[in-house]
């Protein structure tokens, strides 16, 4: 079975709100509120592919001291295998804007549950539940 390997984050706001981010039209899992983030390409390591996504989708400048691992998932879907690293981030330049005309949202994280999420970040919500 295919492995993906996916860089993600919590960024976490001054009142302890998380950013989600739903995934557009004509994507896999369209519709579904996911955490930034994306695949870690060839040749690059997973902080590296999330400050670029970082730049990319949400047009801020992250550093890589600032992105603390919080916890791991290995997911089987149906068509591939999903291996996310969710890191933590308080600090960034510049404002979060959704570049790509993504839908974003700033959430405490007892409400994640409300929004329909990819079956393999549930098991992370109780991680960012308990940072607080
Ligand atoms: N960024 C992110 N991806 C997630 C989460 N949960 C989850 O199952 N995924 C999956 C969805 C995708 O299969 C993969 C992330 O890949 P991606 O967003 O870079 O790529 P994509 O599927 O949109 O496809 P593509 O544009 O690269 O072709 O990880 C999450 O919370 N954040």
């Amino acid at each position: 079975m295919r492995s993906v390997l996916v860089a993600a984050v919590a960024l976490i706001d001054a009142d302890g709100r998380v950013l989600i981010a739903q995934r557009p039209e004509g994507k896999p899992m369209a519709g579904l509120w996911e955490f930034p983030g994306g695949k870690v390409e060839a040749g690059e390591t997973p902080e590296d592919a999330l400050i670029r996504e970082l730049d990319e989708e949400l047009g801020i400048h992250v550093k890589a001291a600032c992105l603390a691992p919080l916890n791991f998932v290995s997911h089987r879907y149906d068509d591939f295998h999903l291996l996310m690293l969710l890191h933590v981030c308080r600090r960034w330049d510049g404002s979060v804007t959704g570049r790509e005309g993504q839908a974003l949202k700033w959430v405490k994280p007892l409400k994640l549950r409300e929004f329909p999420m990819p079956a393999a970040d549930l098991p992370l919500i109780p991680d960012l539940i308990e940072l607080f």
